[in-house]
């Protein structure tokens, strides 16, 4: 069994694709209580990371390791890790409802979560529509629904605020700090530190597969000096002024004012006065945690003068006879409001829940942890499982399981 803890830790993971390091050496945890952010621009390696973390992709060298053991050695991994690595590949024709209760049963849930999930996640009014008619906002939150069925003790999301909408964005913030505060564990991955700042704890920074930076984003921040932008009337007068008083972190920057660090903008303005120099402009320049991200992880295409793409095509306007937008037909009406207010943070299931059910009959385990679950309907049109493809698989099943590898599909609560 898995020591409970709720701990992620990778150690030393890396993964090579032929000639593609695209993990290299990586290292971190993950503790619970927190919300944390694995960052890192596109091709960085962050999916790679997970897919090794949930057994999906097997490393070149290192472990991840999840309460204290690999993946495929947890015992019930659907109530440990609850993961969506990508918000695809349920079956279009499925209500989110029955969808649901496919995996319910698998892992051995009562159906009735499937609509304490919906209305988790603020699906609740579209539990009987079909999920091929979601949008990829609605898809989201279907995967994150199905990862929710077995409680589990940890979260894992690749991209989750992919296709959420500024609300859906806000929500998904709170439902993650709530489940975390919870005493639960949250890994969510993103390109874009914007996106993620105001959810997450602690970040993991990586760039080609290598950590770049592991820590809080308050520590990030006070790594950075803080300058100070001043327009002076007599710029080499003020930095000659500076120097003399021992000041020597100065650069003149693109718009002909000088930035100061490691100082505050009273002694640059005593210095200026002191040395007869006027001050037009003096502005203390915050840290920008943007323009921090890009630092850290800038260069991972291009090394100086060369770019493994293409220039950028500049956009062309439409050809003459491009059709202006047209009003809709009459009697286009505005559809119905899809989500429901979700409670704003994660709530327990109810008393009761907690009672592991038996699998239904013909429930076997599998060798790895996988279980067998009940033959779905015919017109499942999921594909195979691929190893090693962190990109593909559309949602596949196996001959002896037809949810394959659950915790890769759109969404879904660990493998059970
Ligand atoms: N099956 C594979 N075969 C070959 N190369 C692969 C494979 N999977 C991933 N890679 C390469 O590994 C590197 C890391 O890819 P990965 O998908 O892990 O990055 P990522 O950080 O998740 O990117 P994104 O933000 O675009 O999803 C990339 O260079 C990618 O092309």
């Amino acid at each position: 069994m898995h020591d409970g803890t709720g701990r992620i830790v990778v150690q030393n993971l890396t993964k090579q694709f032929g000639p593609v390091a695209a993990v290299q050496n990586l290292s971190f945890t993950v503790e619970p209580g927190s919300v944390t952010g694995f960052l890192g621009p596109n091709g960085a390696g962050k999916t790679t990371t997970l897919r090794m973390l949930l057994g999906l992709v097997t490393p070149t060298a290192g472990i991840g390791l999840i309460n204290g053991r690999p993946f495929s050695q947890l015992g019930n991994p659907a109530r440990v890790v609850g993961a969506v690595l990508e918000a695809q590949g349920f079956h279009p024709k499925r209500t989110a409802r029955n969808h649901l209760r496919v995996y319910a049963a698998a892992i051995g849930v009562p159906d009735s979560r499937a609509d304490q999930v919906l209305q988790l996640v603020g699906l609740g009014a579209a539990g009987d529509r079909k999920a091929g008619g979601f949008s990829l906002g609605m898809k989201q939150r279907l995967a994150l629904a199905t990862a929710l069925l077995g409680d589990p003790q940890i979260l894992v999301l690749d991209e989750p605020a992919n296709g959420l909408d500024p609300e859906g964005i806000a929500w998904l913030r709170t439902f993650l700090q709530s489940y975390a505060r919870s005493g639960r564990t949250v890994l969510i991955s993103s390109h874009l530190l914007a996106e993620v700042e105001q959810t997450v704890d602690q970040v993991v920074i990586i760039s080609r597969g290598q950590t770049m930076y592991y820590g809080s984003l308050d520590q990030l921040r006070d790594q950075q000096q803080a300058r100070v932008l001043v327009q002076p009337s007599d710029v080499g007068a003020l930095v000659a002024a500076l120097r003399e008083d021992g000041i020597t972190g100065i650069e003149q920057v693109p718009d002909g004012r000088i930035a100061v660090s490691g100082v505050e903008a009273k002694e640059v303005a005593d210095t200026a006065l002191k040395a007869g120099v006027s001050i037009y402009g003096l502005q203390e320049e915050k840290v920008d945690l943007e323009r921090l991200f890009f630092q850290l992880t800038n260069g991972q295409y291009a090394a100086p003068g060369q770019s493994q793409y293409a220039a950028p095509v500049a956009y062309q306007q439409p050809q003459p006879g491009y059709q202006q937008f047209q009003a809709p037909p009459p009697g286009y009406q505005q559809q119905p409001q899809q989500y429901q207010t979700p409670p704003s943070g994660y709530q327990q299931p109810p008393p009761g829940y907690e009672q592991y059910q038996q699998p239904p009959q013909g429930y076997q385990q599998q060798p790895h942890g996988y279980p067998l679950a009940p033959q779905p309907p015919q017109d499942n049109p999921y594909g195979q499982p691929q190893q090693d493809n962190p990109h593909g698989s559309p949602q596949q099943p196996q001959q002896d399981n037809p949810y394959g590898r659950q915790h890769g599909q759109g969404g879904l609560g660990g493998g059970a």
